[in-house]
């Protein structure tokens, strides 16, 4: 069931702690650290921190004020010297009365507070609670309110500049534009609708026709985001695929600068998969070395190489170590082949190591190109040392380029907008095309208007669903079950 939960009124009860009661949480991280934040939110709110403070004045303190004095426990003993930020609704984050109490930081500080307030008859916060409160009171729509945690977590430039399109309100707008294409053309549908008896077309098909080819586009524009958001959320799954002894684990170890996995003259020695990380034009990549690919008598090794064909599989790109004074062998070019027929977009470089065993190639040779590198099986590939490259890792600045340049090919330029969906935004807006395309059919087949009012209807609850105008408990609940508490 739908329903529109924002402008419900809160659970009511006056019990101190009980369901009505001003929430608070540690809104700073756990550890040692120079200061720690503790956010107390609703009615309420200063009253109650006022009960605790040096300074009962506080009780009536304006919005925006700081105040500087001590917190003290229900026995009147000091806790901290604090620091008391008071917000006053509906000009606060949440639109509630909001009052920050800045202590020092350390574990032992910030918990002596949040018992003290506690005591005093705040709640915990559930997580996610204060971003949602400020979602029910209209401060952010829920894509907003998404990009609160995707801020939290982002861990790569991508990631940042994404999150913060997105609480600018750039994914809300994008989906404001294909919903008033598609409003206009459901009041001129269903105008028609309340005429069919007189068969009177009101709607100028043509003009109708052009507001979904509009939303089509729009929406197909968001829709090329979702894998840079994807990339940009996750991180870039690299797999360092290939022979035993191929000198993966090194390559791996050279590829971020630090001695990750276990180098060997043994072949196979690596069985499980070892991840390591780095970040490369802003977006974060994740490394895997597996288990070299043979047919192995090892129940050990035979299970690495089983959960290296798993990895491939799941792999956003693959490097293809070959030791280059051996070359790839047939069943090698088989096995590529064979996944770039089953994965055609998986970008592969094959990279040809041990470069230093091989005799110099002649001065006039060409470097190898990013287009032979990419091709699978055929492609010349890339020509590096990955032992040299421990000591010197801008030897590996050019496989970076074309790794990053092949990656990127799949992203269709949608970097350059900053815009990035999400997976449940992804989910909605593909949904919403869907809608739009068959109220499109439905309009070239000059078919009846009420299944294209249906499909409009369709299409602009899935937009809503995106921005939370049309949401459900269970909806908010996925949301908010991804913030930390205190968010
Ligand atoms: N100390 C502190 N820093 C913080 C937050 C916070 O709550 N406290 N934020 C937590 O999210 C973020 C900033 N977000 C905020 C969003 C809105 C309002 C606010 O007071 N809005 C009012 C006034 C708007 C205006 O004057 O422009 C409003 O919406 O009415 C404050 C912080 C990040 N930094
Ligand atoms: N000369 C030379 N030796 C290398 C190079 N890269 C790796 N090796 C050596 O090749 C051997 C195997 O290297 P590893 O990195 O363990 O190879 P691997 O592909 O991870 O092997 P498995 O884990 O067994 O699948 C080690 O003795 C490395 O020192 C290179 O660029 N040049
Ligand atoms: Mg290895």
């Amino acid at each position: 069931m739908l329903d529109d939960v924002r402008g419900r009124p809160a659970p009511d009860s006056d019990a101190p702690g009980g369901a009505g009661a001003p929430i608070a949480a540690l809104a700073t991280a756990r550890g040692t650290a120079a200061l720690a934040v503790v956010r107390v939110g609703g009615a309420g709110a200063v009253d109650l921190v006022a009960s605790r403070f040096s300074h009962p004045a506080l009780a009536t303190a304006a919005g925006r004020t700081v105040h500087v004095g001590w917190l003290r426990d229900g026995a009147g003993r000091p806790v901290d010297q604090v620091v008391c930020v008071v917000w006053r609704g509906p000009h606060s984050s949440t639109g509630e009365d909001v009052v920050e109490v800045t202590c020092h930081g350390g574990d032992a500080v910030a918990q002596a507070v949040l018992r003290t307030l506690y005591d005093a008859g705040a709640r915990p916060a559930p997580a996610g609670e204060f971003t949602r409160r400020a979602f029910l009171n209209g401060k952010l729509d829920l894509a907003q309110a998404e990009a609160v945690a995707d801020l939290v977590h982002a861990e790569s430039r991508v990631g940042h500049r994404a999150a913060v399109a997105a609480l600018r309100g750039r994914v809300s707008d994008a989906v404001a534009e294909v919903r008033e294409a598609l409003v206009e053309t459901a009041a001129l549908v269903e105008l028609e609708l309340d005429f069919a008896e007189e068969d009177v077309e009101f709607a100028d098909r043509a003009a109708l026709g052009a507001l979904l080819d509009r939303a089509d586009a729009v929406l197909g524009e968001l829709l090329s985001t979702a894998r840079l958001g994807a990339l940009a959320r996750d991180g870039v799954r690299v797999v360092l695929g290939g022979r035993p002894n191929a000198g993966k684990s090194t390559l791996l170890n050279a590829l971020v600068g630090q001695d990750r996995a276990i180098v060997s003259p043994t072949p196979g020695t690596t069985r499980d998969a070892v991840e390591a990380e780095a970040e490369l034009g802003g977006l974060r990549f994740r490394f895997v070395d597996t288990a070299g690919l043979r047919e192995t008598a090892d129940a050990v090794e035979a299970e690495g190489t089983r959960r290296a064909r798993a990895a491939i599989d799941g792999a956003d790109a693959l490097l293809y170590v070959v030791d280059a004074t051996i070359g790839l062998d047939a069943e090698e070019r088989a096995f590529l082949d064979g996944l770039a027929a089953r994965r055609p977009a998986l970008p592969v470089l094959v990279v040809h190591n041990k470069a230093d065993l091989r005799p110099a190639p002649p001065a006039d040779a060409a470097p190898p190109s990013p287009a032979d590198a990419a091709g699978a099986a055929g492609g010349a590939g890339w020509s590096v040392s990955a032992r040299e490259a421990l000591a010197a890792p801008a030897a590996l600045d050019g496989l970076r380029g074309a790794l990053l340049d092949a990656v990127r090919a799949g992203l269709a330029g949608a970097e350059a907008g900053e815009v990035a969906v999400n997976e449940r935004h992804r989910a909605h807006l593909d949904a919403a095309r869907g809608a739009v395309r068959r109220a499109r059919a439905a309009l070239d087949g000059r078919g009846g208007a009420d299944t294209l009012a249906l499909d409009l209807r369709a299409a602009l609850r899935e937009l809503g669903l995106v921005t939370g105008a049309v949401t459900t408990e269970h909806v908010l609940d996925a949301v908010f079950s991804r913030f930390c508490i205190g968010k």
